[in-house]
């Protein structure tokens, strides 16, 4: 066999019912890799969060089995070693977004923007319902904003994943920050989160408007130009951002850094707000410049979609556990 082992698993791959194929395997396994040639970790992030029991990396399937790694030289292997195009099957994704729940400016009507408001109790339940209906969704990295409500959002909504991994916050904002929250424990880490936050993720800046009651600012400037500056396409308020600035950063940011992690199989929830979200969702849908006019988000409601052959399939809300058909829009990704 043209295979190498290179890498050797330091954890166990729990009882994978995926044989080694390439997709998404239903079990969530525990597993890292030592380089055996090298003798020191390669890459924790390999399988972290475990949600898939095999994984393409350029020109390499990396197979997990219960004591070992191996990797295939697809160039090289036999064929039989090889996926023939009858069976193999395409790596796919989750992915969640999730605008924050209700802030305490959402509460009083004002113009929030890039103002850094928490949530209201109301917010928080919201943010803990959403968790309900994405609670057997697997999530291997979560993106927020770099404000609190989203931040909030995404904290509330993991404490109720049945998983029970721990969201974890990476510091990046000097070289202290990063050494100082280093993780020294391979356990704990496999059973951490990674928790990304980018001010490109943030709500539009909404410049001279911020702090500002909605209805006294249409009283004051009329509804029609009030309605031009919160949802026209191209049109920014005084001093702040249109839906096409923020889109304009909001999308690059999400091109360059979120999508090569869906298309390397990892599950993924970004907590945002109304503007940036409209934003993704306008570039996941292939929306119009008209089309994102009218298109509202909910507080605290997690959209799903599923990132497959470099395309994004929207399956919309999936419903609260309470509900009959909870599975309706997760069963590939739902826990057994
Ligand atoms: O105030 C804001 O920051 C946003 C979201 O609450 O308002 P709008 O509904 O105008 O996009």
């Amino acid at each position: 066999m043209a295979a190498t082992t290179l890498y050797q698993s330091v954890g166990t791959l729990q009882s994978c019912r995926n044989n080694g194929n390439s997709g998404l395997c239903p079990d969530y396994g525990h597993v890292s890799f030592r380089s055996v040639s090298k003798g020191f970790k390669v890459d924790v992030g390999l399988l972290r969060g475990g949600s898939f029991c095999s994984r393409k990396r350029s020109t390499c399937v990396i197979q997990a089995s219960a004591s070992q790694a191996t990797v295939f030289d697809e160039a090289s292997a036999p064929s039989s070693a090889t996926t023939s195009d009858s069976n193999k099957k395409t790596s796919e994704a989750a992915l969640i977004l999730i605008r924050h729940g209700e802030s305490m400016w959402n509460e009083k009507n004002l113009f929030t923007g890039c103002v850094d408001v928490p949530l209201t109790t109301k917010g928080v339940e919201e943010a803990v319902e959403a968790g309900k209906r994405i609670s057997n969704i697997p999530v291997d990295m979560i993106y927020t904003s770099a404000l609190i409500r989203a931040q909030m959002t995404a904290m509330l909504a993991m404490t109720q994943h049945r998983r029970k991994k721990v969201p974890t916050i990476i510091h990046e904002e000097s070289e202290q920050a990063g050494a100082w929250s280093q993780i020294f424990s391979e356990d704990t880490n496999m059973q951490c989160i990674p928790v990304v936050t980018a001010w490109q993720l943030n709500e539009r800046m909404y410049g001279e408007l911020q702090g500002l009651n909605k209805q006294e600012t249409a009283d004051k400037y009329g509804s029609e130009q009030v309605h031009e500056w919160r949802r026209s396409y191209d049109i920014p308020p005084p001093n702040g951002e249109s839906l096409e600035m923020c889109a304009e950063r909001a999308v690059a940011y999400f091109t360059e850094h979120i999508e090569p992690q869906l298309a390397s199989g990892k599950n993924i929830m970004i907590a945002a707000h109304g503007n940036s979200l409209r934003s993704i969702i306008m570039y996941l849908d292939k929306l119009t410049s008209q089309e994102v006019i009218s298109l509202e988000l909910a507080t605290g409601i997690p959209m799903l979609y599923i990132f497959k052959e470099g395309r994004f399939i929207r399956r919309g809300s999936p419903p609260a556990p309470t509900e009959a058909t909870v599975y309706a829009y997760t069963k590939g990704f739902a826990f057994s």
